[in-house]
């Protein structure tokens, strides 16, 4: 039984399905990537394991215990940290923490330390509003407060957006790091290669339909994939 298992969902927003009839399985510890074109339901089909879309068709279950919609999924340990909105502006990044735990309060004294341990560039701004924060200092927060409730399962909707290079693979070591210690990671990213790099799985969702499911590795080496969903380049030849 693995720790994440989804089966055949299908939804949308009420007219034509987004997601139409996707299966996956996810253990404690993988780091499995999400790329495919613009449109194909990739958000979506997170916002539907989040409960946030409605599926009529499917089965999302963790742990083997079947997840609802309007479930506090947070307290299911399931994390989400959406591509946008994923802070609260005028609210301090000590605030945005304390949020992030709200479910369980007396928690989030001892929560917050463990994520300024982490996350020490948070430690120094903890009085500001999240509106000062740089775009990676923003993302960094968002996760962090994805983290107060110590989810099993995290799902993030393209983490390096708007980030720099640099800091989009800061953020992917970061995310590798948090699988290394057990969380399952779902991620969606444009910046598919550098994802792909630090992944171990690769899944292709095109028009609403898992195309592939493969080793990181061995997604960036097929010529096919490379043409069609990693920028056309051909893999650079080994010296
Ligand atoms: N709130 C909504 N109401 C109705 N249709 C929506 C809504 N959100 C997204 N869609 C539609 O669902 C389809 C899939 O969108 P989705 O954002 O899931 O794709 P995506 O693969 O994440 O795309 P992108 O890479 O551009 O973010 C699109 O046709 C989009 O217009």
């Amino acid at each position: 039984m693995s720790l994440l298992q989804i089966q055949g969902l299908k939804g949308g927003y009420g007219g034509e399905d987004i997601v139409k009839g996707v299966d996956l399985a996810l253990d404690a510890g993988d780091f499995a990537v999400i790329i495919g074109p613009n449109g194909a339901g990739k958000s979506t089909f997170l916002k539907m394991i989040c409960g946030l879309v409605d599926f009529h068709t499917g089965r999302i279950e963790l742990n083997g215990q079947p997840l609802k919609g309007g479930q506090a999924l947070s307290a299911a340990g399931i994390g989400f940290v959406p591509q946008e909105f994923n802070v609260f502006p005028s609210m301090t990044v000590r605030e945005n923490l304390e949020i992030g735990c709200y479910l369980q309060p007396r928690q989030a004294s001892r929560r917050i330390d463990e994520q300024l341990a982490r996350f020490p560039l948070l430690a120094d701004r903890l009085r500001v509003p999240a509106r000062s924060l740089s775009g990676g200092q923003r993302q960094t927060l968002a996760l962090a407060i994805s983290l107060m409730m110590q989810p099993r399962v995290l799902l993030l909707d393209e983490p390096s957006a708007g980030l720099s290079p640099v800091a989009a693979d800061a953020m992917f070591a970061t995310v590798g790091q948090l699988t290394r210690e057990g969380i399952a990671v779902l991620m969606i990213e444009q910046n598919a290669l550098a994802a792909l790099a630090v992944a171990e799985r690769g899944i292709v969702l095109v028009m609403g339909q898992k195309v592939r499911d493969a080793a990181a590795a061995d997604l960036v080496r097929d010529p096919e994939t490379r043409r069609l969903f990693l920028g056309g380049q051909p893999e650079p030849s080994q010296p």
